[in-house]
């Protein structure tokens, strides 16, 4: 539904409103234009007519039953108008579903596509969720108040025309003075929107510290070191300076909307000063007096209040506009959303051939001439001081960030050169910081590879999950977590075996496993590491640990330093070798004795 490299303006709210929900939309503008000629040029003249029917009648110059009619046309004209407005709603409702319907995925695709490096960015986070926090609710808004202003000019016209008729010059000072509204008001709500992209920077940061004080992944340590009131003065200054510069905004508004009106009553006050005197000399009748005036007051009131509101709204909503502008301009990663290619490409070898890259925004190099090559079938070993670049360095080979120097070759070809599907089928990663997915244990597994159905009971077993899926209600059926009805959670070290089994459960030849036993028992561990051999047998390992026991497994241990290889060879060749890599082992074997 959102074009990429489309230029977004206010209107397109309803353009987009429109395309989701074409019937319900042309609904809503036609009982909304019916709503106020009845409101207003309708209401007035009925009652006009009722009054001057009643006024007769008291007179004694027409008959009682000729008061029927009158009375009949003014209930109905009432009733109808609130009927309309019953279905406006209704109208409007669906159009806010329908809406929602097209418009989420279309978000969420676009989103889902993004360079990763927009992500990794705070500028572009922010514009990200700017656009994708609420977007149902921000094009609607938009609608509404168009909406919203074409019932407005509409009373504004039948009022207008009523009044000429009358007191031409009347209707000429009405428009004169609403024509400074109109603009003022378009100014008003750009400024609302702009402060409101800077207070959202306040409620980012604001809701972080929320979540701190009150999310459940903290709790333990919240309880234990006792920060709430630290976190909460700090919450407090945020929340301050954000509700601040809202409170700024939102005053001059007010003041500005008030001011505003006050002149529009005057000015309806002077209309109606002046058709008394046509009154009293008989060539206007009460019942016209009445009806003109009560539509002057009633289209003042919303020419004050609403007219202001919605261009306001139309102003923010053209801001939100310029956002989606950007936000689907983005650059987007050559199939991110397609699923790995139900093959791998058979792997041969993996090489970094003088590889340099620093972060986006970031002035530093991270990767600073990495040249390195790994062979099919073969156990390779990542180490280095924390910072080194072994994280970074597996997210360039799985293609998240493609803004590298030097070359990156799979099999003699440039990474940057196969699809997407390719590289996601040739890897499969156990991060760090692993997810968690709260949704059955067999979904948490069957995701490592959605060609590979069936198979989730033989992967939580080579990862050693039996016990656990026998401990667990409904075996590997049973939700994760407690989003989920019926949901039992796991501990770090379980959750952290099924996206191993989650690896495992994938055929890509090549796994990478970023410190995959960091929350496993001393048992656990081992049993994992002399089960290692037989697990990925035929694979291509590249393992980061600072575990340096477990690298001995590896058939070779690149040591990385300085943004590049600084040793390379067999846990013997290092250690003999009395450079860094043997530093740390024994560093870390002192412990032990
Ligand atoms: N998104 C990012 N933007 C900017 N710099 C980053 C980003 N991610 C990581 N870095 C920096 O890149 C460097 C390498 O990080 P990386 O995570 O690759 O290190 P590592 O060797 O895996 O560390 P550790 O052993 O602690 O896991 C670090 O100095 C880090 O600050």
């Amino acid at each position: 539904m959102i074009e990429i490299n489309k230029n977004y303006r206010s209107f397109d709210a309803l353009k987009l409103a429109l395309a989701a929900s074409p019937v319900c939309m042309v609904t809503d503008i036609l009982l909304s234009v019916t709503q106020s000629i009845m409101q207003t040029g309708a209401l007035a003249l009925v009652t006009a007519d009722f009054v001057d029917t009643a006024s007769a009648i008291l007179k004694g110059v027409r008959p009682r039953n000729d008061i029927y009619l009158p009375l009949v046309l003014l209930l109905v004209t009432l009733g109808v108008t609130t009927i309309i407005g019953a279905l406006i709603q209704l109208a409007s409702s669906r159009t806010r579903l329908n809406l929602k319907r097209r418009l989420i995925p279309s978000v969420v695709k676009i989103y889902a596509a993004l360079d990763y490096r927009h992500i990794e960015n705070n500028t572009s986070w922010e514009l990200i969720s700017r656009v994708s926090r609420d977007p149902v609710n921000s094009i609607m808004e938009g609608v509404e108040a168009y909406i919203q202003s074409l019932k407005i000019i509409i009373s504004l016209a039948s009022v207008l025309i009523l009044i000429v008729t009358r007191v031409w010059w009347a209707a000429i000072i009405i428009l004169i003075f609403s024509a400074p509204m109109f603009w003022l008001s378009v100014r008003a709500g750009r400024k609302v929107y702009q402060a409101g992209r800077e207070a959202e920077k306040f409620n980012r940061r604001t809701e972080y510290l929320g979540d701190v004080l009150t999310g459940r992944d903290n709790v333990d340590e919240r309880t234990l070191f006792g920060y709430s009131d630290e976190i909460n003065g700090k919450w407090q200054n945020l929340y301050e300076a954000g509700r601040k510069l809202q409170l700024r905004v939102t005053a001059r508004m007010f003041l500005f909307i008030k001011g505003s009106s006050l002149l529009l009553v005057l000015i309806s006050l002077l209309v109606a000063l002046t058709l008394i005197g046509p009154v009293l000399t008989g060539q206007m009748t009460a019942g016209w007096f009445m009806g003109i005036v009560s539509a002057v007051f009633g289209m003042i009131q919303k020419l004050g209040f609403q007219m202001s509101r919605s261009l306001e709204s139309i102003s923010r909503v053209g801001e939100y506009m310029k956002d989606l502008t950007a936000f689907a301009a983005m650059s987007q990663t050559k199939d991110a959303l397609t699923e790995p290619d139900a093959e791998p490409i058979e792997f041969k070898s993996l090489e970094f051939r003088n590889v340099c890259f620093r972060y986006p925004g970031s002035e530093r190099l991270v990767l600073d001439g990495m040249s390195f090559k790994m062979e099919a079938g073969r156990h390779y070993a990542f180490v280095g001081k924390n910072g080194a670049g072994k994280t970074t360095i597996t997210k360039l080979l799985t293609g998240l960030f493609p803004q590298y120097q030097g070359e990156i070759l799979i099999n003699g070809k440039e990474l940057r050169e196969y699809s997407a599907s390719a590289v996601k089928a040739l890897f499969s990663v156990v991060y760090q910081d692993f997810a968690r997915y709260y949704i059955p244990m067999k979904d948490n597994i069957a995701l490592g590879d959605l060609h590979r159905k069936g198979n989730e009971m033989e992967a939580a077993h080579l990862a050693g999950l039996d016990e656990t899926v026998n401990s667990l209600n409904h075996g590997l059926d049973t939700p994760l977590g407690k989003i989920m009805a019926g949901g039992q959670d796991l501990s770090s070290g379980q959750w952290q075996r099924v996206a191993i089994a989650r690896s495992l459960n994938s055929r890509a030849p090549v796994k990478i496993l970023d410190e995959p036993t960091s929350a496993l028992d001393p048992i656990s561990e081992s049993l994992l590491y002399r089960d290692f051999e037989r697990l990925m047998l035929g694979k291509t390992t590249v393992f980061v640990s600072h575990r340096l026991g477990s690298t001995k497994l590896a058939d070779e241990i690149l040591v990385i330093g300085s943004g590049r290889i600084i040793e390379r060879g067999t846990h013997d060749e290092l250690m003999a070798a009395n450079g860094s890599y043997a530093g740390m082992f024994e560093a870390q074997r002192g412990w032990y004795l």
